[in-house]
């Protein structure tokens, strides 16, 4: 298994580009299985998800073509079998983003109940529930959800709790639907945003993505288009809080300011200095962080895929912050890794207490989640002596190429077998 070895106490300083969003390429590539024509997207980011995603739609009969691993091909005229095994997706949240489109395009999906970060219990309850709604027949057996309708048939849903996935799917569904959908409490996520982006283009008729309330108007057909993924917030947010942890400057290129205004207003809280135009981000920071306590909750409020991050950041802040998250229930995983690095935070129910110190201490520690993960690396590059990450396969499904990055700021970072 691979580990990660960091020597920390560089500050980090240089200019990055600013990949494409796992979590927007996700739901874009499962797009293609509304179509029979050719859907090119571009802008997809090198990462163990996008790879899974990939095998997933192979197996179902798309057939992808690659030149470039940003971009891509996928054409879903040819589709043999509208199934996700266990295998495939048990690592992986956004698969239960086939079910929508295969069900809509092809009246049928047999689909595994999904994995990805274990932060939580998430079923996909408001999936199956909007579906029916639709008029969808949905029975789960042994681990499965085995879904289908002859025609779906729009109709008013209201989401009981506020799901960024679970709009997504629906909203996708709903393009093929009779009639009108309309999704209230929806999610407001930029990509969402961007999924609805590439479904326009694509032909269909959305209104109102990036509010809660988003209506469809169902079309006989979707067509080809090119679309290109919208840049990684989160893994802005994430070069963000590294560098106001440890110091230093950064130049990130392609990245979006304005999906991150709760993230940048808390690192500026932070003491950072932070100028951006519409595709740069620039930061610096000069003096030692000061605490900030957050509460994470759906967009535009603080991401609760930053939340693990911030932790680190406060571990080594002045002052005491309080953590509280909102979203999922077992999202502190990574406290008791901090811990092991002399980290100072007290877990009470949703609550974390960081009381910062000055200097974490490299330790040994394990990536329990993605974002977890990232938390780790920012430990390790502020701590005193060597930190080695085991299990970093967590980082790999959404971090395109991060030690590299790392490297080229000035990080003593390094992956060893
Ligand atoms: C691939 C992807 O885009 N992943 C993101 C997506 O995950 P994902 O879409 O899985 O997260 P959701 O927005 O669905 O989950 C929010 C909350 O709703 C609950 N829930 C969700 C669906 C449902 O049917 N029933 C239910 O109870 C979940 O357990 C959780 O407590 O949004 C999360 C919240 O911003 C992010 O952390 C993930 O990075
Ligand atoms: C929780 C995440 O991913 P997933 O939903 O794919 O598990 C994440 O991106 O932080």
């Amino acid at each position: 298994m691979q580990k990660l070895v960091i020597h920390g106490g560089n500050p980090l300083c240089g200019e990055i580009s600013i990949s494409g969003a796992k979590n927007a390429a996700l739901p874009a590539l499962c797009a293609s299985l509304l179509t029979n024509d050719t859907l090119k997207l571009r802008n997809i980011p090198d990462l163990k998800d996008v790879t899974t995603m990939m095998n997933l739609l192979k197996q179902m009969g798309v057939t992808i073509l690659t030149n470039d691993p940003s971009e891509m091909e996928l054409s879903a005229a040819h589709l043999t079998n509208p199934t996700a095994p266990y295998e495939m997706v048990k690592t992986m949240r956004a698969a239960i983003l086939v079910l929508g489109p295969l069900l809509a395009h092809k009246g049928e999906a047999i689909i595994s109940l999904p994995g990805g970060c274990a932060i939580g219990l998430r079923p996909v309850d408001q999936h199956i529930k909007g579906l029916q709604a639709m008029g969808a027949e949905i029975k789960i057996e042994h681990g499965y959800i085995h879904a289908k309708a002859t025609k779906l048939v729009g109709t008013r849903i209201v989401m009981d709790i506020v799901t960024v996935t679970g709009t997504e799917n629906l909203m996708m569904a709903a393009c093929l639907a009779s009639g009108l959908t309309i999704l209230e409490n929806a999610a407001r996520e930029p990509e969402i945003i961007d999924l609805a982006q590439c479904l326009i283009k694509m032909g269909a008729n959305i209104e109102g993505a990036g509010t809660d309330v988003i209506t469809i108007q169902g079309v006989e057909a979707l067509h080809g288009c090119m679309h290109d993924v919208m840049p990684d917030r989160i893994e802005t947010g994430t070069f963000l809080t590294a560098v106001t942890a440890s110091s230093g400057e950064i130049h990130l290129k392609g990245a979006r300011a304005d999906m991150l205004d709760a993230v940048i207003d808390k690192l500026q809280e932070a003491g950072a200095i932070i100028n951006s135009e519409e595709n740069w981000i620039h930061l610096t920071m000069n003096k030692p962080p000061k605490s900030v306590s957050l509460r994470t909750a759906p967009y535009p409020a603080f991401p609760t895929d930053m939340q693990a991050q911030f932790m680190t950041l406060n571990s080594v802040a002045n002052g005491t912050a309080i953590i509280t998250e909102t979203i999922f229930e077992n999202r502190f995983m990574h406290v008791q890794e901090l811990r092991r690095m002399n980290a100072e935070i007290t877990v009470e129910g949703n609550t974390a207490i960081v009381h910062g110190i000055p200097k974490l201490d490299g330790a040994n520690v394990m990536a329990t989640d993605l974002r977890a993960s990232a938390s780790l690396v920012i430990a390790g590059l502020v701590a005193q002596g060597e930190t080695v990450i085991d299990r970093i396969y967590h980082l790999d499904r959404g971090y395109e190429r991060i030690e590299q990055k790392l490297v080229h700021l000035g990080a003593r970072i390094a992956r060893i077998n």
